[in-house]
């Protein structure tokens, strides 16, 4: 059986990660909130849980206010708490409210937040266990726990943590006062073990070899039936270190920068670990010698005449594929290593360094005057820092190999014209196969000619050098930067999902080149922009020829604009005419052959963000050219008039399968469906909607026809009374995109509509353009007045989410939420809901 647990946060990204740490963790019971008053909603009832989690993104007060609040929810009253700081939280850990078990950063969760909850949670099994069974508990355990008697003082049993530190066997320890073991700072230690609320006070560890300091906290435990109080205790060095390996690796790992990164993780690797030598070789000759290659050497003490590589017997060792480790009395275990003896070292590791293929590149060794210290914590580390030594040098000899044979660009470092395209159709065939989408960036310098001209060749070398920085730095480590032709780079960006992000990196581009740029002897600094031209995979082409070809010409449009911009590469009348031509053959086969898919995206209710309704998407998977959007088949439809079989088709499909839904769930959740212009003056819309409905079974008062705004009431003659007739059905009706056509209110009124969905180019715009956040209050209005409902579509952020709730908007629609999905993963969406209802009865059970 196992208590629930509670996230709470305001920051649904922070939430959703907090979520899945948890969860991924196997535990079944996770409630989310946003915040207090949520919390009480989804814990009413509830029996008591075993772990609240809470984000704190304000000050002291607010993070004294919420805890307080929490904890006088019955559910939450006795959990254990961890506390989140969220980006933006100016509370500091040592403000942190009374009864916060462990805290941590927002950027920790997803390494750190299980295994805090797990250090920082009761040991379980000793409640009602015997001796015995509590010290197996303890075994599994790397952290200092003690048991003691709070009338003795004396120790009851400890974890095996505090034999390894203390050099003492566990039984050694029993008996012994608490004091000889614990020295808190600052407070008596008869008040720590009389209030046990378990708060990290600071606290020296005593033992044979010397003080450690860290922090110790107390709980109140049952140990053999009598009260207990167990104390746990983090040693700083074990905590900077566990702490300091995150962000080491972390930084080690980060992206190269421009400047030797091998040498600033070495010194990292250094620094951190506390280590006094370090070694980095490459089994390949250097120029002109023998044997192995030092690559690098840090030593933290006088120079010494090092003993050559044939020598040292445990480089030997390391280069023929054994790792050697000796956390202590490294002297006697390496039997005289030269080095060794040199350095006097009492620590020592030597890992091999393998490529992909376990063939030994080089040897990472290191070494410590005193003893290593948590190996647990040091070998994993040490094991890390190898591979990412070994990738770099797989990539230097990589390099090294490609400017011999002509395929890396020597000034910049960058792949060349020749390595990019080969690269260009490897993931070109990658991108068929797995359907993604990427993008190609053209990249041009403005007027680099006259920085050659006036500066000389140095100053562009320069210039060429920095820009190639600033660009590396502006995308991902999986995208690709290249050096096309003099001061021509290229960019492919993958894995894109929307347009939007390919069109925030090429304005990061853009603004990043615009920085001020000091040239070497030149009093003012320069200003370097660029002009972008993007073309994308597979909507412009399947090929990298015509891929290039186009960034080339959008790059040249961007030129035309003025320059220092970027422009995504359009095709011209004629050759959309061509495109639009073959597309047009090809939707005709779409239905026939299966190609086409209905995606269903989720409609919320604003104040309680449950689903209320799905919007059905029609989606086309061409077998060649992978997705089409509906941007872009739906016009063709609606040309060709193939929208009506089409149209019906997705009503059918759709109706099928809310019916299931309704059957399998009975949410009474709304379906809306698109219906375009041309099915809207179809003169049997009525028997083909009733059909659909008929065949289903779906009830009539559960579909949701959407109509675009744009539709003309001119234009399509009999579009009210065809409105009419489907809410003679029982249906409702919702104008799509509202506040993009010529609407009036009093067009408005004479459609009979139940629901207006803002559109979302102006939902995008709020707290960017006060203007279409005036629209969309007064649509909100508008449409309350009339006694109809809205929803906002294309909602995205939390700031879209806190402005459409503070001006009641009655539901909301978009990725905040959830994209639209395949029928399989909108069924999984519906079930979880099921399941978390459900919950109840599971946790009582
Ligand atoms: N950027 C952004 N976009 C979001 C967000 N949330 C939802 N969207 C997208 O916004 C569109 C909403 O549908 P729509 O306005 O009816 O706009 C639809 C609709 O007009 C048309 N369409 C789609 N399916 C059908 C259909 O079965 N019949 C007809 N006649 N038209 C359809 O194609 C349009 C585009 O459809 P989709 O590409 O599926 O694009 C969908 C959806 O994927 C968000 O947070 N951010």
């Amino acid at each position: 059986m196992s208590a629930g647990i509670l996230v709470v946060a305001a920051q649904r990204d922070l939430r959703r990660n907090m979520f899945d740490a948890l969860d991924g963790a196997g535990h079944p019971t996770v409630h989310t909130a946003r915040g207090v008053p949520h919390a009480e909603l989804l814990l009413d009832g509830r029996p008591p849980l075993a772990l609240v989690v809470v984000a704190f993104d304000g000050d002291a007060v607010d993070a004294q206010t919420c805890c307080e609040q929490l904890r006088r929810i019955p559910a939450c009253a006795e959990a254990l708490m961890i506390a989140v700081l969220a980006d933006g939280a100016t509370v500091k850990p040592s403000q942190l409210p009374d009864g916060i078990a462990d805290w941590l950063y927002g950027s920790q969760v997803a390494l750190e937040l299980v295994t805090r909850w797990r250090r920082a949670r009761p040991p379980a099994t000793p409640v009602q266990a015997g001796p015995d069974q509590y010290r197996f508990a303890f075994e599994e355990d790397a952290s200092e726990w003690l048991v003691v008697d709070p009338q003795t003082e004396r120790v009851l049993e400890t974890s095996s943590a505090v034999g390894r530190h203390s050099q003492l066997e566990p039984e050694q320890l029993v008996g012994r006062g608490v004091r000889e073991l614990l020295a808190f700072e600052g407070i008596a230690i008869e008040h720590v073990l009389q209030q046990a609320d378990r708060r990290w006070y600071a606290c020296q560890r005593r033992s044979s070899r010397g003080a450690d300091t860290g922090q110790a906290s107390a709980r109140r435990i049952r140990h053999g039936g009598c009260e207990a109080i167990a104390l746990m205790f983090r040693s700083d060095r074990a905590d900077i270190r566990a702490e300091a390996a995150l962000s080491l690796l972390s930084r080690m790992f980060a992206p190269a920068n421009g400047v030797d990164t091998q040498k600033v993780a070495a010194r990292l690797l250094v620094d951190e670990l506390g280590l006094d030598y370090l070694a980095l070789w490459s089994a390949q000759p250097g120029e002109g010698a023998s044997g192995p290659n030092l690559l690098i050497q840090l030593w933290r003490g006088d120079d010494q005449p090092w003993p050559a590589p044939a020598q040292q017997g445990a480089l030997r060792q390391v280069l023929d594929g054994k790792a050697v480790l000796h956390p202590a009395d490294a002297r006697r275990l390496t039997s005289g290593d030269p080095l060794v003896e040199l350095l006097g070292v009492s620590g020592f590791a030597g890992l091999p360094l393998f490529d992909e293929r376990r063939a030994v590149l080089g040897a990472l060794l290191v070494g410590s005057r005193t003893p290593f210290g948590d190996m647990g914590l040091v070998e994993p580390v040490l094991r890390c820092a190898a591979a990412r030594f070994a990738h770099a040098l797989e990539l230097r000899q990589t390099r090294e190999q490609g400017r011999a044979e002509g395929l890396i660009d020597a000034l910049t470092g960058l792949p060349n014209r020749l390595l990019f395209t080969d690269r260009l159709d490897t993931i070109i065939r990658e991108a068929h196969r797995t359907r993604e989408t990427f993008a190609v960036l053209f990249v041009d310098l403005d007027r680099f000619k006259d920085i050659n001209d006036t500066l000389g060749h140095a100053a562009g070398d320069q210039v060429l050098k920095t820009v190639t920085h600033r660009l590396c730095s502006s995308v991902r480590a999986s995208d690709t930067v290249a050096r096309y032709a003099g001061d021509e780079f290229v960019v492919v960006l993958r894995h894109i999902i929307k347009n939007d992000d390919v069109l925030r990196v090429a304005e990061k581009i853009v603004q990043v080149m615009e920085a001020p740029l000091k040239i070497a002897g030149e009093e003012a600094p320069l200003k370097v922009t660029a002009s972008i031209g993007v073309s994308f995979y597979p909507d412009d082409s399947l090929d990298a020829e015509t891929l290039l070809k186009h960034a080339d010409e959008a790059m040249y449009s961007a030129k035309r604009e003025g320059r220092n911009n970027f422009q995504f590469y359009e095709i011209s009348p004629e050759q959309a005419q061509q495109h639009d031509v073959l597309l047009k053959t090809r939707l005709r086969h779409a239905e026939g052959n299966g190609e086409l898919r209905v995606f269903y995206q989720p409609q919320v209710d604003a104040a309680s963000e449950d689903i209320v309704g799905m919007e059905a998407l029609v989606r086309w998977e061409h077998p060649e050219l992978g997705p089409i959007s509906p941007g872009v088949f739906i016009p063709l439809a609606e040309e060709t008039g193939l929208i009506v079989s089409l149209g019906a088709w997705v009503l059918r499909t759709a109706c099928r399968q809310a019916r299931e839904w309704e059957d399998k769930y009975g949410l009474g959740l709304r379906l809306g469906v698109n219906l375009s212009a041309v099915q809207l003056m179809e003169p049997d819309l009525l028997d083909t909607v009733s059909a659909a409905l008929a065949e289903s079974g779906l009830d009539p008062r559960l579909l949701e026809l959407e109509v675009t705004e744009s539709i003309s009431i001119k234009a399509v003659p009999n579009l009210v009374e065809n409105l009419h007739g489907l809410h003679r059905l029982g249906c409702r009706i919702a104008i799509d995109d509202f506040g993009t056509g010529a609407a009036s209110l009093d067009y408005l009124r004479k459609l009979p509509a139940d629901r207006i969905k803002i559109d979302q180019s102006f939902v995008r715009n709020i707290g960017i353009d006060p203007d279409d956040e005036a629209i969309v209050r007064a649509t909100i209005d508008m449409a309350h007045r009339l006694k109809r409902g809205v929803v906002a579509e294309g909602v995205e952020i939390e700031q879209h989410l806190k402005f459409l709730r503070a001006n009641h908007c009655d539901e909301l629609q978009g990725y905040l939420f959830c994209r639209p999905l395949p029928h399989p993963s909108f069924d999984r969406l519906l079930a979880e809901r099921q399941r978390l209802l459900a919950e109840p009865q599971a946790n009582v059970a």
